[in-house]
């Protein structure tokens, strides 16, 4: 059994006083999912601040990127030695916005992905399909390209020790969730494609979903058989939303 995990992607928002306020709403929501694994990412500033909120362990927190690099000169980079050093568990690798907005391609995702992991941090691997992929039948072949940068680089094996989300860049920030339908048939795919390589590392990854996922759509997304959780943006600002999106990975 896969432990659900939901994860809230907090982009570039949150003040010191909206964070605090942010985490205190949510704290009676994540200490009553037994069972259900909750993870904040907020903007790297607010790493050290989130440690300090959340030292009862009921919510795990993760940096959004790191860099390929660790320490020297960098300016403006965020290394994976110092997000460990906070008491992070994750970082993201490869969200549909760092590799449109700061062209980062899958060789680089790949080598992110191993900084990451050699740091002692989970990678969780966004991979996902544009509209234009999906309108010509490429959905399958783009996730699969995604996933196989990270499996020839570092081979399969290092998936086992990592978090997959899909999130089609068409769902992201628009309002349009892909159906449960739509995303338990793209997750069924990538776990029968990772089963083909190495059936243990299949069974084992979580695969979250991630794309405009509300209270309202949560449900019924993680009743899918190969959909374990969710990578949440615009909800996992807001307590209410998020409350209820936490309540519902709860089987
Ligand atoms: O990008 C996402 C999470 O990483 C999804 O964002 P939204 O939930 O705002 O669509």
């Amino acid at each position: 059994m896969r432990t659900p995990l939901v994860m809230g992607n907090w982009k570039l928002n949150g003040t010191k006083e909206s964070i605090n306020a942010l985490l205190e709403g949510l704290a009676p929501a994540a200490a009553a999912a037994t069972g259900v694994e909750v993870a904040v990412c907020p903007p790297a500033i607010f790493l050290g601040q989130v440690e300090s909120l959340v030292k009862d362990g009921a919510i795990e927190f993760g940096a959004q990127n790191c860099d390929l690099n660790t320490a020297g000169a960098f300016t403006g980079e965020t290394s994976a030695v110092t997000v460990k050093e906070f008491g992070a568990k994750y970082s993201l690798v490869g969200h549909s916005e760092r590799r449109t907005l700061h062209n980062e391609t899958d060789e680089v995702v790949a080598a992110k992905f191993k900084v990451i992991q050699e740091n002692g941090l989970v990678p969780v691997l966004c991979i996902g399909e544009t509209l234009e992929e999906r309108e010509a039948d490429k959905t399958a072949s783009v996730v699969e390209t995604q996933l196989k940068a990270v499996i020839d680089a570092h081979g399969v094996a290092s998936l086992s020790n990592s978090v997959i989300a899909y999130e089609p860049v068409w769902a992201i920030g628009t309002g349009k969730v892909a159906s449960k339908e739509q995303a338990q048939e793209v997750h069924a795919h990538i776990r029968q494609w990772l089963a083909a390589q190495d059936a243990e590392v299949a069974q084992k990854v979580q695969i979250l979903y991630g794309g405009s996922v509300g209270a309202a759509t949560a449900a019924d997304l993680f009743a899918q058989a190969d959909i374990d959780g969710g990578l949440v943006g615009g909800a996992s600002l807001k307590v209410e939303d998020f409350s209820a999106i936490i309540a519902a990975a709860k089987a």
